[in-house]
């Protein structure tokens, strides 16, 4: 990764100018949706999408189970902009071009993004279905200098060295908490700390046991670098981790981990998850359609 792949200001714009000139949707919220989670852009009204592949500067979906469409639509009545299909690293995507979409969310006018994704556990309490609101994480490759907001500054969107703590709003984790009490569900939400590594390979028994001495929670590929760029940008940031499958700390363990059992746990929580987004929206203070 070089800085020379940096992203300018007009290729942000080039890409807002072309969604506005197409939508007349202003969404004050953006869902990135993560692995097999993606059905939740299907209950937007007034829908109108475009494929990534359709839109200036943005990237393709490579992954099985991001469909690569950018979805306009409200939520009972709140205007939202949902990604089915985010963009990973590993797929030979720039850093840069990974957190494309989320300076175009900024220009657009969204003030919070919901970021959600599918984990392994690392925490021994948490069970395959369990839904993780994430208070904090660990960037791995953010850590090791792999960070979106390398190379020259750009003002506009934010300062050149940004906090990070209390980045996932305090506010929203307790909404999301109380929303589950209300919906009955709290026996499957956990609070935790979700680990960006780089994938694409799964974690080897020492990677997994050196995560769990760190004090990880979830295990993931995604979503660090898209709350960093948003927070940078002084936007509001939510995250939910579905826990798809156990990490396996053990060498006596022989069970292996696989992307296709990962689509197959997100699609049975996929209407649970749905309900608890639609409800976190409803209840957030929303500044509406005031572009
Ligand atoms: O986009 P997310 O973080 O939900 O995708 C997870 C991590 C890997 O990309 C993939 C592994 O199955 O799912
Ligand atoms: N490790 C890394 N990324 C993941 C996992 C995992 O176990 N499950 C889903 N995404």
């Amino acid at each position: 990764m070089h800085c020379k792949d940096q992203i300018s200001h007009k290729d942000y714009q080039r890409s807002v100018d072309w969604l506005q000139s197409k939508t007349q949707h202003r969404p004050k919220v953006a869902i990135i949706c993560g692995s097999g989670l993606g059905m939740l852009a299907d209950t937007l009204q007034c829908q109108e999408s475009f494929k990534y592949s359709d839109i200036p500067g943005f990237p393709q979906s490579t992954v099985q189970g991001h469909i690569g469409r950018l979805v306009f639509g409200e939520l009972k009545g709140k205007t939202c902009v949902c990604m089915q299909g985010r963009f990973h690293m590993y797929e030979g995507h720039s850093i840069y071009k990974v957190t494309f979409p989320v300076r175009v969310f900024k220009l657009l006018g969204v003030e919070t993004l919901i970021v959600t994704n599918a984990a392994g556990s690392i925490a021994e309490s948490y069970h395959c279905g369990d839904v993780m609101i994430i208070r904090d994480h660990i960037n791995f490759p953010g850590l090791a200098g792999l960070n979106p907001l390398n190379g020259p500054n750009d003002d506009k969107f934010g300062p050149r060295f940004p906090p990070m703590s209390g980045v996932y709003d305090k506010d929203l984790r307790k909404l999301a908490f109380d929303i589950c009490k209300r919906m009955g569900v709290t026996q499957f939400v956990q609070e935790g700390v979700y680990c960006m590594v780089g994938g694409p390979n799964f974690e080897s028994i020492a990677e997994a046991r050196l995560l769990h001495k760190l004090g990880v929670d979830a295990v993931g590929m995604s979503t660090a670098p898209e709350v960093l760029v948003a927070s940078h940008c002084g936007m509001r940031v939510f995250g939910l981790s579905l826990i798809t499958n156990k990490v396996v700390k053990s060498y006596e363990d022989s069970e292996t981990t696989n992307h296709e059992t990962i689509l197959e746990v997100s699609k049975m929580r996929s209407e649970m998850l749905q309900k608890l987004i639609t409800e976190i929206i409803i209840h957030m203070d929303i500044n509406n359609n005031q572009a």
